[in-house]
């Protein structure tokens, strides 16, 4: 993996426990104990001074930790509440709460009892962890409904703390599980202002309703590395479960095998040949051209190709129709223009083995890119196929077929729909199992299927290889990146990235991940224009 962090899926992460167990060298009583403590001590790092706290512990071992962390708090000087269920199942789980009943009392886990007890500062949810299949139903789906009515406003009092993930939550698609009866029969979405998963990050913390059900995400070293290395490696080797990333450039280096983002950022803009080498000329840094559409169309297009030459590329060629040349005459001076008016000058100018990358789609008009698409597919050049290119493909004849994997695909929700409408009415279906269909499920088969890297745009990008490889990004943190022509831009970087060398699915990992670092150092009051004046200091300030 070139950046970040992987992720587990919850199946692979029991996988990951068992196999530590079966090893003799760690019970299940030390790895709940410890995971325990790693909330209790996040909340005493957090809120320092004692103070009063409710925790509402589950059947199994989510509860498990619950009672563990109310022997921490307890020993601590906190005022507790502690409500749990009277059947525990599991024999870990079942200790702590013997352990727990021996310095406090229990309250049966109701809605009634929640109802009764005085607010406290903060909540702990430790009701379901990442066993939970099913909708959460009864007596307990009401608790956890008035846990929702009671944490709705974020920040204010009581606190909502949750253990491993937010109770209701699917950690694999970050959807919440609905019953089918109605919204009264259903929990309200949490809104934590702390989540302290375990070992690492799940698909649920990143994607769909997780940042916002998460609040702040740490994750909490149990010791369980060894396995996990050894585990995902295995998995990897025997081609069983291709590798899941998070892009998170924020993220502290958690194991020996991942530099942080900016090593690995240098590496991946390194094997850009002589990208930013002192020996390499502007040819060597590769030449990127970007289509643009008719008259009065031109500003997409212009801000695709100013972030391709931020971004790196040695020259930028804008190819708007004649007839729409005018409109590009201003800054930047920098970048080159050359009319094109047909299939056939594309083909012209791709015979130059020079032209290292190609974007087609931002304002390009969808009779415009659908004529131009053959030749560009036919010359499998790298290329960014964005916007009006993708509803060309869509509507190709020979869709999906015609793609490589140097192509990348940008949609956003919409264009993904028009692409994969299959995959779309999945993901919009009401999940009612667990491990319901994700994003990264309907991406891998989406990049499968055509062949090629698939970015689907939003708050949480997911991008897959056709070998199934995948990474997530999250930039639920950066509303203001939500604004016209930044997917423009972004398509732009990407190509920037192609032509310096840099392989389609890492230049489409590296855009996203810069993208949003650029939309971060700017702040609220994003315009488009002003990502692609961002990367000079951002690439200082990562040593790129
Ligand atoms: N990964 C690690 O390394 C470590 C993990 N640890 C902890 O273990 C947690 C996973 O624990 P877990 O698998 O026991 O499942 P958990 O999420 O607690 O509960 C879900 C279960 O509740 C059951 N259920 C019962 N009533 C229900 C109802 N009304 N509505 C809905 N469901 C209901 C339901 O049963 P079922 O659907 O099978 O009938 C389901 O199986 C994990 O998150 C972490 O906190 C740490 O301790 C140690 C290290
Ligand atoms: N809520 C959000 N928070 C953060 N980033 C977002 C959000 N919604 C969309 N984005 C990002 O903003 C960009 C919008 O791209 P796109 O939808 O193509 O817009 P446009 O066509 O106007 O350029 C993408 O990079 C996408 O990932
Ligand atoms: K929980």
């Amino acid at each position: 993996m070139l950046f970040g962090t992987e992720i587990l899926t919850t199946a692979q992460m029991r996988a990951i426990e068992s196999a530590a167990m079966e090893s003799g060298e760690v019970t299940g009583l030390t790895l709940m104990e410890r995971a325990g403590a790693a909330v209790a001590g996040q909340i005493r790092l957090r809120w320092p001074k004692p103070g009063s706290a409710t925790i509402l512990c589950g059947p199994g071992n989510n509860g498990g930790d619950g009672y563990v962390i109310a022997r921490l708090l307890a020993q601590a000087g906190w005022h507790l509440h502690v409500l749990g269920v009277d059947n525990i199942p599991g024999p870990d789980a079942a200790e702590m709460k013997r352990r727990w009943k021996r310095i406090g009392p229990i309250a049966p886990l109701t809605e009634g009892e929640l109802r009764r007890i005085p607010d406290s500062d903060i909540c702990i949810d430790a009701i379901f962890g990442t066993g939970l299949t099913r909708p959460p139903e009864g007596e307990i789906a009401a608790v956890l409904r008035r846990l929702g009515q009671m944490t709705a406003n974020g920040d204010g009092r009581p606190r909502l703390v949750t253990v491993d993930c937010p109770s209701g939550l699917c950690m694999d698609s970050g959807v919440w599980l609905h019953s089918g009866l109605g919204d009264d029969a259903d929990p309200m979405p949490l809104n934590a202002t702390l989540t302290v998963a375990f070992d690492s990050p799940k698909p649920g913390h990143l994607l769909q309703r997780g940042p916002a059900a998460c609040g702040k995400l740490v994750i909490a070293d149990i010791g369980l590395r060894h396995w996990r290395e050894r585990q995902v490696d295995q998995a990897a080797n025997a081609r069983r479960s291709p590798m899941l990333g998070a892009i998170w450039p924020e993220f502290p280096v958690r194991d020996s095998r991942m530099g942080d983002f900016s090593t690995r950022a240098r590496i991946a803009l390194g094997k850009g040949g002589s990208a930013g080498h002192p020996a390499g000329h502007k040819y060597s840094h590769g030449h990127a051209l970007v289509v643009a559409g008719p008259a009065g169309h031109g500003g997409a297009a212009r801000l695709a190709a100013r972030a391709a030459l931020r971004g790196g590329a040695g020259l930028v060629t804008l190819c708007p129709p004649s007839a729409a040349m005018a409109e590009h005459a201003g800054p930047p001076d920098a970048l080159m223009r050359r009319k094109l008016d047909d299939a056939g000058q594309v083909r012209a100018m791709l015979t130059d083995p020079r032209v290292a990358g190609l974007c087609l789609g931002p304002g390009c008009g969808v009779d415009r890119a659908a004529s131009l698409l053959p030749v560009v597919l036919d010359h499998a050049r790298p290329c960014v196929l964005d916007a009006d290119a993708l509803t060309a493909l869509a509507q190709a004849p020979h869709w999906p077929e015609g793609l490589s994997d140097n192509c990348v695909l940008t949609p956003h929700a919409g264009e993904f729909a028009r692409l994969f409408p299959d995959l779309a009415g999945r993901l919009a279906e009401t999940p009612r199992r667990g491990p319901a269909f994700s994003r990264v499920d309907a991406l891998r088969e989406a990049a499968r299927r055509c062949g090629a890297v698939v970015l689907l745009k939003g708050p949480d990008t997911v991008i897959a290889a056709p070998d199934g490889q995948a990474y997530i990004h999250s930039a639920s943190d950066v509303p203001w990146l939500a604004t016209a022509g930044t997917g423009d831009v972004l398509a732009g970087l990407i190509v920037g990235f192609l032509a310096r060398g840099i392989a389609a699915f890492e230049a489409a990992a590296l855009g996203v991940a810069i993208h949003a670092k650029a939309a971060r150092r700017f702040g609220p009051g994003l315009i488009a224009d002003d990502l692609p004046e961002q990367l000079p200091f951002l690439f200082r300030e990562l040593g790129l």
